[in-house]
């Protein structure tokens, strides 16, 4: 059931109490309560996503930054992007940032996860042993518009039955299309067609995915808490309450099994705790597990100290290695003269913005039933000799990409979403002070290591080689302003931080390492580490971040992780 406020939840012992329903907490409040005789409780600061008809409509997914769903975070002013402030969007409410995410459904490489075994010692993280995992959230369900999909996708490395719908795009555009494919056809190498990014193997331009089904999206929500799920009497979520600190238990050993929280809106609040009879579950995201940890005195001893909070758990890492991939979009002007494309002026004019409402409203079809224009990805790499013994490659192998280019066009203009993928720039997440009201400090350090932006770079080059391909030639007029042909180093540094973003994927602020190992947040089993009773499952976990948008693996890694859950409980 929901509840909003703690005084109504029934008198009962929570098993596991899982610190935010996000994307990961979803997963583990819908795997746990399978076990009837486990209470859970999931505390989430945000509202329920349920009817919310921007979170529903794929089309509408701009819609919901700066909204009740957004924390609504910036971030300290990027040295790399000339002290630009920029916005750090993070999901607020069910289903975490699954709710308002892009939708772009991507796993990386199997590299990435064969790197996550191999620094943590623990082969069972590796591709090969986690492809249970890979396909049990997964569904994967035909376009709204019924095409033939048979050169889409390879349906042999897809779920079938998992609670995450994917899909492939719907409001097709073949004046894009077929020019893309033509490319990837003429140019082949770096960009040559490749069936399904989703393989292990993501290199090259492919078909996009995304997770939505029937013309909606499908979040952490809607298909681990679902109505049914949702009714288990064992499974108990409270919202718009924020939990404040973990604190540590009393009696011998450090174990952390009591949650501090409030449903009030400041730091004078009045605060309740509860404590979990098994473990406390921090499913906060990559932002604000190490902020909740560091308001708990868990983290650095000298940093947490200086700020007046007890350090309780000196764990210097807590809040380091933050990941992000930095985000730049490169466009060129077009001119297509057979476009045939109903909608090109969907989001653009608001009468045609009506139509296609009412047609979603009727039929969850037409334009709105998919994200934007996005049909197709490029992922490539950068050349080896962009790398030496001072300057190692960054990525987690020869099948990973170094960068990413998400194509979309329209009858005027070719836009390239593109990130570095494989980015050697780290950050932090930290605080200043002892009011776990304040905002968190994060610094993503986008395009503070010299190597992003070389990659940077190259993957525009990329892209002038990219439109430069036959099949673009009677359409293409050139780069947009500021953009210009031919652009030199210096151009392109002052383009990349005057313009770049991050693409919202942090990772590792709590990281996973080998159990012996004094660097690192959580053990291989994701318990944190020198404590019992409290787990850490969410993106904060990785200690790299994969070549890809990170929700895929979100949901890989939180599904084993409630095995893992499960097996320590006696109960797998
Ligand atoms: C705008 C946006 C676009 C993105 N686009 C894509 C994309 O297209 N494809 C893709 O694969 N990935 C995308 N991502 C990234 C992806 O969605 C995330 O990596 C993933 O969802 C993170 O899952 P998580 O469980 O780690 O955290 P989240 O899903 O963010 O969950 C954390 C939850 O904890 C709650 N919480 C935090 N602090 C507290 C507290 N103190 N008390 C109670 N609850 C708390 C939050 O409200 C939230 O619900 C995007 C992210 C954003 C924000």
């Amino acid at each position: 059931a929901i509840y909003r406020r703690s005084e109504g939840l029934p008198d009962v012992t929570f098993d596991f109490i899982i610190v935010g329903g996000g994307t990961a907490g979803s997963v583990l409040a819908n795997r746990l309560t399978e076990i009837p005789q486990f209470q859970v409780l999931v505390i989430e600061a945000g509202p329920d996503n349920e009817g919310v008809f921007d979170l529903m409509v794929p089309g509408f997914v701009f819609n919901i930054a700066n909204s009740a769903f957004d924390w609504n975070f910036t971030t300290t002013p990027q040295k790399g992007l000339n002290d630009r402030i920029i916005t750090f969007e993070r999901g607020h409410g069910l289903g975490g940032s699954s709710s308002v995410n892009g939708m772009i459904y991507t796993r990386g490489s199997s590299s990435d996860y064969d790197r996550f075994a191999r620094v943590t010692a623990e082969p069972t993280w590796s591709w090969d042993a986690l492809q249970p995992y890979v396909r049990k959230h997964e569904s994967f369900t035909p376009p709204v518009d019924g095409h033939n999909t048979a050169n889409e996708f390879d349906p042999r490395v897809h779920g079938t039955n998992g609670p995450i719908l994917t899909t492939l795009p719907a409001l097709l555009n073949p004046s894009i299309d077929s020019r893309m494919l033509a490319t990837a056809n003429q140019l082949k190498g770096d960009f040559v067609f490749n069936l399904d990014m989703n393989s292990g193997t993501p290199l090259g331009t492919g078909w996009q995915q995304a997770t939505a089904g029937h013309g909606e999206r499908s979040s952490a929500a809607t298909g681990y808490l679902s109505a049914a799920v949702r009714a288990r009497p064992n499974l108990h979520i409270l919202l718009e309450t924020r939990v404040t600190r973990i604190l540590k238990s009393s009696g011998p050993g450090t174990a952390f099994r009591t949650v501090e929280f409030t449903s009030g809106a400041g730091p004078s609040s009045p605060r309740t705790t509860l404590t979990a009879a098994k473990e406390v579950i921090l499913s906060a995201g990559s932002i604000m597990t190490p902020h909740i940890l560091l308001h708990s005195g868990i983290g650095d001893k000298q940093t947490v100290s200086k700020l007046g909070i007890d350090s309780v758990l000196d764990l210097p890492s807590v809040g380091m290695n933050l990941t992000e991939h930095p985000f730049f979009a490169v466009t060129f002007d077009l001119n297509i003269t057979d476009d045939t494309d109903p909608w090109g002026e969907v989001f653009i004019d608001p009468t045609v913005t009506n139509e296609a409402i009412a047609l979603w409203n009727a039929t969850q079809g037409g334009p709105l039933a998919t994200i934007g224009r996005l049909d197709q990805i490029v992922w490539a790499r950068v050349p080896p000799s962009t790398f030496n013994d001072n300057v190692p490659d960054p990525s987690s192998g020869s099948n990973s990409a170094h960068y990413e280019m998400g194509i979309s066009g329209t009858a005027t203009s070719l836009i390239s979403g593109s990130s570095i993928v494989s980015p050697a720039s780290r950050g932090t997440v930290s605080i200043n002070s002892s009011n776990p009201f304040d905002p968190p400090l994060i610094d993503p350090g986008l395009f503070t290591n010299e190597l992003d932006l070389t990659m940077a770079r190259e993957s525009i080059r990329a892209l002038f080689r990219f439109v430069a391909a036959p099949a673009w030639k009677d359409v293409l007029i050139g780069p947009t302003a500021p953009l210009v042909n031919n652009p030199t180093d210096e151009f392109l540094n002052d383009f990349l931080r005057n313009t770049s973003f991050a693409n919202l994927h942090p990772t590792g602020t709590a990281m996973m390492s080998p159990a012996n190992a004094q660097w690192g947040v959580v053990n291989p089993d994701l318990l944190l580490k020198k404590a019992s009773g409290l787990r850490i499952i969410d993106a904060s976990v990785y200690p790299f971040v994969p070549c890809a948008h990170t929700q895929a693996s979100v949901y890989i890694i939180s599904e084993r992780a409630a095995d893992v859950v499960k097996a320590a409980w006696g109960v797998l």
